[in-house]
This record gives C-alpha cells, sequence and structure tokens, in this order.
C-alpha cells in the first residue's frame, strides 16, 4: 500500500504527557533582602565551554525536521548543526537537509539566521574539531546521527577526546521516535541477539520524542509510551507532530554535569541490563523480491527526482511505506539533463530490480489501439 500525505496543516499544540517540573523553593527573606541582579549585558564569553545537543532516532524519525523546526523558533543562539548523512550522495542529502533555498553546502556553511551548518559522512568527530576553530561564532552545538548510529559512540567521543572536552560538553541527547513504526523498529529482534539500534537510541536519550502523532490513534500511542518507558525509565517523554517541542525541554538540560545524577556510563551500563519486553514482529505486506528470493523491505528513501511539467526540482521521501513529495525552490538547469537520484535503506534490496522497477513506474506506456 502506497499513501501520499495530505497537505500540511497547521499542526495541533503538542501535548506533553509529562507532569509539570516543579517549581524550585526560594527562601522568602533571601529573596525580599537581596537587590536584584544588576542587568548583565549578553556578551558571549570566548572560554565558556559550548554544549552539545545529540539528535537520535532511527531512519526517518524526523530528527532532521527537529533541527529544522529548532533552527527557525526563536532561540536567541548562534546554532552549529553538524549533520550525519547516510548514503554517497553527499549533495542530495545536503540540500535535502537544512532549507536554505537549495543551497549546497560541502564545508561549514553559514545561515542565514547566523547559524552554522556542516555535514559530514564519519563520526563527526572531524566536524567538531573542525567546527572549534570558528569559536566566538555559535553558542550552542546540535548534532543529528545517523538514523542507524549508536548514540553511545558518538557521545563516549566527548569523553574520550580530552581536547575536545575543555571546549565543549554534552548537554543532552535527544531520541526522536516515529509513532507509526516506532514499536515496529524497537520489537525487532536482531538475529545474534543484540540490542537493535532503536532500543539502544532510546535507552540513552534524556529526552525521547514521539513524533508524527499525526499518524496514529490513541490506543498506538499508549502502546509505544509503554514500551519506551520498559526501556527507559528516567528520560522524559514528549509527543510531537513535525518535531515542534517546547524547545526549553530539549535544550540547556544538562543532563551530564554533576549535579545531575546519572552519568553516561551509568547510562552505558544500565541499557546492557534493561530488555524491551517483546511484541511479535508486525504483518507486512510485501511483493518486490530479490534474486534470492527474499522480500525487499525499504525502510527509508531520500530522493530528488524530477516531474514532467514542473521547472522545480522535487524531493521525494519516504518512511516505510508512506511517502511525501515536496517542491524545492531549486529549478532544474534548463540547458542540462535532469538527473533522478534515489537513496534506499532497507534489507534485502537489489539495486538492478529496483531502479528497472523505477524506469518501469515512470516510463510513459504506448497505449495501442
Ligand atoms: N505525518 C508526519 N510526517 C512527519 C512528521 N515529522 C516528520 N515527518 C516526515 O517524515 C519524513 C522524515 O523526516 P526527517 O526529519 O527527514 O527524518 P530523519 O529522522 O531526519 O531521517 P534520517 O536522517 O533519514 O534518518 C519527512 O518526509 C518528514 O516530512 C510528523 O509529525 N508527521
Ligand atoms: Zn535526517
Amino acid at each position: 500500500m502506497l499513501r501520499i500525505s495530505g497537505p500540511r496543516e497547521e499542526e495541533e499544540e503538542e501535548q506533553e504527557e509529562e507532569e509539570e517540573d516543579c517549581p524550585e523553593l526560594v527562601p522568602i527573606d533571601l529573596q525580599q533582602q537581596q537587590p536584584p541582579p544588576p542587568q548583565k549585558e549578553e556578551k558571549p564569553d570566548p572560554f565558556a565551554k559550548i554544549p552539545v545537543t545529540i539528535i537520535t532516532g532511527y531512519l526517518g524519525a524526523g530528527k532532521t525536521t527537529l533541527l529544522n523546526y529548532i533552527l527557525t523558533e526563536q532561540h536567541n543562539k548562534r546554532i552549529a548543526v553538524i549533520l550525519n548523512e547516510f548514503g554517497e550522495g553527499s549533495a542530495l542529502e545536503k540540500s535535502l537537509a537544512i532549507s536554505q533555498g537549495g543551497d549546497l553546502f560541502e564545508e561549514w556553511l553559514e545561515l542565514r539566521n547566523g547559524c552554522l551548518c556542516c555535514s559530514v559522512k564519519d563520526n563527526g568527530l572531524k566536524a567538531i574539531e573542525n567546527l572549534m576553530q570558528k569559536k566566538g561564532k555559535f553558542d550552542y552545538i546540535l548534532l543529528e546521527t545517523t538514523g542507524l548510529a549508536d548514540p553511545g559512540a558518538v557521545a563516549s567521543m566527548f569523553w574520550v577526546d580530552a581536547e575536545l572536552g575543555s571546549d565543549i560538553y554534552l548537554d543532552g541527547i535527544v531520541s526522536v521516535v516515529d509513532s507509526k513504526y516506532g514499536l515496529r523498529h524497537l520489537t525487532e529482534e536482531k538475529p545474534d541477539g543484540l540490542i537493535n539500534e532503536a532500543v539502544r537510541q532510546v535507552a540513552l536519550a534524556d529526552i525521547i520524542i514521539i513524533n508524527k502523532t499525526d499518524l496514529v490513534a490513541e490506543e498506538e500511542l499508549i502502546k509505544i509510551r509503554t514500551i519506551i518507558r520498559s526501556i527507559n525509565g528516567l528520560g522524559k517523554i514528549l509527543d510531537t507532530q513535525r518535531s515542534r517541542v517546547d524547545l526549553s525541554k530539549v535544550l540547556d538540560l544538562h543532563s551530564f554535569d554533576s549535579l545531575s545524577g546519572i552519568s553516561l556510563q551509568k547510562k552505558l551500563q544500565h541499557m546492557q541490563t534493561t530488555q524491551p519486553h517483546l511484541d511479535k514482529n508486525l504483518l507486512w505486506e510485501k511483493t518486490v523480491k530479490n534474486k534470492a528470493d527474499n522480500t525487499m523491505e525499504v525502510i527509508r528513501l531520500k530522493g530528488l527526482v524530477s516531474i514532467k511539467d514542473k521547472p522545480h526540482q522535487v524531493i521525494v521521501q519516504a518512511v516505510h511505506e508512506l511517502y511525501d513529495l515536496e517542491e524545492t525552490p531549486v529549478k532544474w538547469k534548463e540547458d542540462t539533463e535532469r538527473t533522478n537520484r534515489l537513496v534506499l535503506i532497507g534489507r534485502n534490496l537489489d539495486k538492478e530490480i529496483l531502479k528497472h522497477l523505477f524506469i518501469d513506474t515512470v516510463t510513459e506506456k504506448q497505449v495501442s489501439s
């Protein structure tokens, strides 16, 4: 079954499931006796450590959507964004990632609002080191991991790299979960009995965002919330549509400061002992097979395609069997050939078969009379 999601509607306010934070108690007499603190002039402190928030989550859950949302919200920060991309088509992913009117960027790119953005292929360490040479130009770092990454590895790098550690600190790990497919990702058993990536991402998170609540009914949400709780009993769980979350709930958390209790090391240990309560795999309708007769399964697709009579490039995205198309502000060049590019991630995928299938689908058929 294929479905195109309809035109974007204005989202309702995201609901939050967690209890409100308790207000802090302040002794009355202290408050009365002390004069208000003088208004400080906001000047960046060149020696201040820069917070890093890791944004993790399974393929297509809404990480980049969250990044884009944060960048466009009012935050009074100069944010540097690092995207860990998948696939070989670097230009493709970059142009999809951050809405900059289709500008492509290899190195650090300055965004309109003073934020910086960079797209990297490896673990992001180089990008951060590279970024630190621009110290003073930004005051927050957001790092999006690839959907299949174990965030523990990325997070650990802030401990391993002492030099890096003196400039920046890990502020928190945010994990985005897809309401529709999260359950499936979280309960998938790996053949070797290892903990799957989706579970690792949830287990390590300080904040778990259950995104795409528009796609599921309340019962589904309860199910996914329950399994998330069973994996991570500590993280704060928030529900969102289009990753629209209250920024104060995801930034400046100081999750790993000595004061806030559980350290990353502890979390990593905790993770090994927590087991998800498994639901059995969901049934899925599959028809295309590879040469070895195994059913192909696409988990994630991104692409830049040309649509007949449309002057603009169109982005196609899919998460399992849902997909949507979005016209970009970028026009195809008049005098050059329009090239369609697709990046697919999944199981038992066969490039040749998929290519034929795609060409078959888009080729105009002669109707014989
Ligand atoms: N229906 C619906 N679609 C959403 C929502 N949030 C994001 N999407 C769509 O889901 C798709 C994937 O979103 P991304 O933000 O690119 O996901 P991602 O986690 O960055 O994906 P990868 O980097 O490939 O792992 C896009 O087509 C989004 O437009 C939502 O709340 N509801
Ligand atoms: Zn992304």
